[in-house]
């Protein structure tokens, strides 16, 4: 577990709301999945409900994540529900120092409300709400380090993306020279956010797009799941767990790789797509029909050859007709990673819904976002892979892309990307 994993209760959001629901102890640790205990004096239970039934919704405006660690917030952090993509350009004219200026604002301001603290300015929007699990994550684009004078210190896994063949990119929604990821439990407190971040960028960065993505509230199941997408499948069974003994070294770059890059140490590249949904395509399937798409069952997740949702997938078991029951075009084949050297990624994508396209139909899908030490042994293999056979491509349009360096997190007294700006 990392030591942005460990998620708390504020004290003074405890005494000051929680503890008016009787709960007298909350303990997050929440690495891959939130675990509430709650201690309640009242006897309450362990899925965080009181004794009478009444779930403790306080705890959602009180869990805090910690800004300060080995790794930044909002990787290993259990998705939130509120979710807003942003990626600014630096102004023209902006170099090096108007960076380092912005990334210590925006430092000081992403540690204070992450904690439950008004910035400097505020406006008010997330007054009365606690904490609600914000977390604030930067990221660089590869533009960024020759706008900076950095460009020796960019890593090559900053390459560009190869192209893919069923990709519809739109270059305005794509990449940029800073990328943030804001996510919360709360819409308000996510806004504020992003409102803050935006008027702290001043006239040293512009926003070049933005995106606003969902996920399934805190409570809103009986017990904690794994989330659904927008097709309603379930959707990250086969993560990556952050107990796994090779965790660290598929998702987060090692200290002491030496030169140019190591400022990367226990820092992550974040892959971002907007991948459109074609639902009324996809709805029009029957469900044994979509469970063939993917390779596993709709209602829990498990792999069509059997077992439950954190069964192993067989993908050589036949069925009856003698063909294999996970087909050969599944998603959930084409992407394992043992069907791909290994390559591994997290993925903690949002859910996206913008309204009706021109042509009637939902512009909603999903907002992927994956995170690997390196993309050349995450996203690119697989996403080559899917991209010449999956069965779920003619469902979905990879809409925009872009691929950020996201350094590690900072220590105490640190503003975010120190290591490569000031060295
Ligand atoms: C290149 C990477 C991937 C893209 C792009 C992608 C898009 C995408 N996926 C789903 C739905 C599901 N994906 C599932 C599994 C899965 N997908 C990827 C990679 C990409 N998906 C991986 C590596 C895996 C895990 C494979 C494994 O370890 O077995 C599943 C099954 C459940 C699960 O494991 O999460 C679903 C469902 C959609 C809807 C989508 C684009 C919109
Ligand atoms: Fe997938």
């Amino acid at each position: 577990m990392t030591e942005n994993d460990t998620l708390e209760i504020s004290r003074r959001r405890l005494l000051g709301t929680v503890g008016a629901a009787g709960a007298a102890g909350l303990v997050i640790g929440a690495a891959g999945g939130v675990g509430v205990t709650t201690a309640g004096s009242d006897g309450g239970t362990t899925d965080g409900a009181g004794a009478d039934g009444t779930p403790a919704l306080t705890t959602v405006g009180s869990t805090e994540v910690m800004f300060h660690g080995k790794h930044q917030a909002g990787i290993t952090t259990p998705s939130q529900s509120r979710g807003h993509l942003i990626a600014f350009d630096l102004a023209p004219g902006a170099g090096r120092k108007e960076a380092v200026a912005l990334m210590r604002r925006w430092s000081v301001t992403a540690e204070a409300m992450m904690a439950g603290r008004a910035p400097d300015g505020d406006t008010g929007i997330a007054l009365d709400a606690g904490p609600s699990s914000l977390s604030v994550t930067f990221g660089f684009g590869r533009t960024f380090f020759d706008r900076t004078g950095l460009t020796p210190r960019r890593p090559t896994a900053l390459d560009p993306l190869p192209a893919f063949s069923a990709d519809a990119l739109d270059a305005r929604r794509s990449e940029g020279d800073l990328w943030v990821q804001i996510g919360a439990d709360d819409a308000l407190v996510a806004f504020h956010a992003l409102r803050a971040l935006q008027k702290d960028a001043g006239d040293a960065a512009r926003v070049r797009w933005q995106m606003n993505g969902f996920n399934r509230s805190a409570g809103a199941t009986a017990k904690p799941m794994t989330a659904r997408n927008l097709m309603g499948q379930i959707d990250g069974t086969g993560n990556p767990k952050v107990t796994d003994p090779d965790f660290d070294r598929r998702i987060f770059v090692p200290a002491g790789t030496g030169g140019a890059t190591d400022w990367m140490a226990g820092g992550s590249y974040a892959v971002v797509r907007r991948i459109r949904m074609l639902l009324d395509d996809w709805e029009k399937l029957p469900v044994d029909r979509q469970e063939k798409v993917i390779g596993r069952r709709k209602s829990d997740g498990a792999p069509l050859s059997g077992g439950s949702e954190t069964t192993e997938l067989d993908l050589n078991k036949l069925g009856p007709d003698g063909k294999t029951v996970i087909p050969d075009n599944a998603h959930s084949r084409i992407s394992a990673p043992e069907q791909n050297g290994g390559a591994a990624m997290l993925r903690r994508p949002f859910s996206f819904h913008d309204g009706i396209a021109p042509d009637g139909t939902p512009d909603a899908g999903l907002l992927f976002v994956c995170w690997q030490a390196d993309p050349l042994r995450g996203f690119v293999p697989v996403q080559r892979k899917l991209d010449r056979g999956d069965a779920l491509s003619s469902f979905i349009r990879h809409e925009s892309s872009g691929l950020f360096a996201v350094p590690g997190g900072p220590a105490e007294g640190e503003y975010v990307g120190q290591r490569l700006l000031e060295s």
